[in-house]
């Protein structure tokens, strides 16, 4: 009898948190989710109760130890994948936030990035992190917490408070707050690691007014950093074995571990990723240069484009426009109609990443007519997903220097058919989906069983997988010109934001 049969990977994501259990055959055997309350409270702000992040969390965990044939006793390590750059701030001693975390997505730090911009600190943020100075990464949203929240700086600068990315946060709960830690590719978008040094900056951390005290450990991407406490709701203790940044655990799940393999994820936003090797690669197009992970000290980069709609433009459409119940439902919309008689729908609901990295360009629809129905509304945000992957695609091949012949896709958002059509057309090349959409999880458990030993090494981990393949089928001439209409809608977005 095999004493630990199954990894639990702890998938902590922007809009919900779920557990998976993999057995040693790297095959996924239970599922359990929770959606937890996203904060707009302001435009462009937005917040989440970390608090409600760890209850939803250990409701994932209780609902999966109450599985048939599972315990905190068959499980041999945890792995984790986490949204990136969400900014918790905690007081070390109550364990309590002092704010609400403070998501990726958020723009309220952009007059501290301004700021720091107008005084022409950005050629060396970009140079030692790989980053730019945007609200979207950690830096700037801790300086947020500790300049509005009364009595922060005081506290933090006597050693009081505590910074984390969800990792951290989920880590520090799951020990019971005896570890404090975070790995490269989560430390990696924070604004604050030197992505070559691979170890805090003093000097960028100064620049930001945040005390190196509130900084966890830079631990590896695999192996163990802690152990669940017996007395909680595992009732045993378990290795934490695995952290890493939901991005880059989607590239190691997918089996992206050599340099030129590229993968897209569709979640709450987009996020391209480009394995470099063990070279940092600099952009010239707005993309960013990012740790990949680091296993038995062998670090890998990445070069990534991030879009910061995808998946919450659906939402946005089921939430706020009441359009359908499900998002699967927005695909049986889009395919009512053949086009979408030349609507766009521009989501920069936060402004836009890659490659625009325009923060203060807010969301806008062109080309409706009297004859716009909700199907070309539905199908003209979809393919905005697409368009703005498409943006992606072409800077990542001109800073590669290489063309990318087959785009990978994963991510909740990546079982829409229709927008996976959509995709290869206008990219004009093969989309392969593979039959589990779920490489981020598989990532964190990879990663997890690699540093347990529950796997020998990467060969256990990739075998049998099958794939769906969807192959453009676009006629190159109306391509260009939708393609063009989406560029001029994102100029047009721009100018709005100008005049
Ligand atoms: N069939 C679908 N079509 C379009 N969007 C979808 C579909 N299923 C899920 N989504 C979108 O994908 C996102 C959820 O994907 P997931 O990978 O779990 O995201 P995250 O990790 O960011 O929380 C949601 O924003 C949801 O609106
Ligand atoms: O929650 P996801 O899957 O949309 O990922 C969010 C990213 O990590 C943000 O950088």
């Amino acid at each position: 009898m095999d004493p630990f049969p199954h990894i639990l990977a702890i998938d902590q994501g922007t809009t919900s948190s779920r557990a998976l259990l993999f057995n040693r055959n790297n095959e996924i055997i239970h599922i359990t989710q929770k959606e937890f309350t996203q904060y707009f409270p302001k435009p462009g702000w937005v917040e989440q109760d970390a608090m409600e992040i760890w209850s939803s969390v250990q409701a994932v965990v209780a609902e999966m130890l109450g599985k048939p044939d599972v315990s905190g006793t068959t499980i041999g390590a945890i792995g984790i994948a986490n949204q990136r750059e969400t900014t918790v701030v905690w007081d070390k001693t109550t364990g309590r936030p002092i704010h609400r975390a403070i998501v990726w997505q958020s723009r309220q730090s952009s007059e501290i990035c301004e700021k720091l911009k107008n005084e022409g600190h950005e050629p060396l943020f970009r140079q030692r992190t790989g980053l730019l100075l945007d609200p979207y990464f950690s830096g700037t949203k801790v300086r947020w917490i500790l300049d509005n929240v009364a009595g922060a700086r005081e506290k933090a600068e006597t050693g009081k408070l505590l910074f984390g990315t969800i990792d951290t946060w989920l880590t520090w709960q799951l020990t019971g707050g005896h570890v404090h830690v975070t790995d490269l590719s989560n430390a990696s978008r924070t604004l604050m690691c030197n992505i070559h040094t691979r170890t805090w900056d003093s000097e960028l951390l100064s620049l930001l007014g945040v005390p190196e005290t509130m900084m966890p450990s830079i631990v590896s991407s695999s192996g163990i950093c802690g152990h669940t406490l017996s007395e909680t709701f595992f009732g045993h203790v378990i290795p934490i074995a695995g952290r890493i940044g939901d991005q880059q655990a989607a590239l190691f799940g997918q089996g992206c571990h050599q340099p030129g393999m590229t993968k897209n994820t569709y979640g709450t936003g987009c996020f391209m990723l480009m394995n470099t090797g063990e070279m940092a690669v600099t952009s010239e197009s707005g993309l960013l240069s990012t740790i990949a992970w680091d296993v038995n000290g062998q670090v890998q980069y990445a070069l990534e484009g991030s879009v910061f709609v995808a998946g919450s433009a659906v939402q946005w459409l089921r939430d706020s426009l009441r359009m359908f119940r499900n998002a699967c439902d927005s695909e049986l919309y889009a395919l009512r109609v053949e086009n979408t008689t030349g609507v766009y729908v521009v989501p920069a609901f936060v402004g836009l990443g890659t490659p625009y990295w325009d923060s203060e360009v807010r969301g806008a629809v062109f080309g409706i007519t009297r004859g716009t129905a909700k199907e070309h509304f539905i199908r003209a945000t979809l393919e905005s997903l697409a368009y703005q992957s498409r943006d992606v695609l072409l800077a990542m091949e001109r800073d590669a220097g290489i063309p990318i012949p087959l785009l990978r896709v994963d991510g909740g958002a990546a079982a829409n058919n229709f927008l996976m059509q959509f995709q290869s057309d206008i990219l004009g090349i093969p989309v392969d989906r593979p039959a589990c959409i779920e490489s981020t999880a598989k990532g964190a458990a990879h990663l997890a069983g690699l540093a347990s030993g529950f796997w020998k090494n990467k060969k256990d981990l990739h075998g049998k997988e099958t794939h769906q393949r969807f192959s453009p089928q676009m006629p190159e001439k109306e391509k260009e010109k939708r393609c063009k209409g989406w560029l001029r809608a994102v100029q047009a977005a721009r100018l709005f934001r100008d005049i």
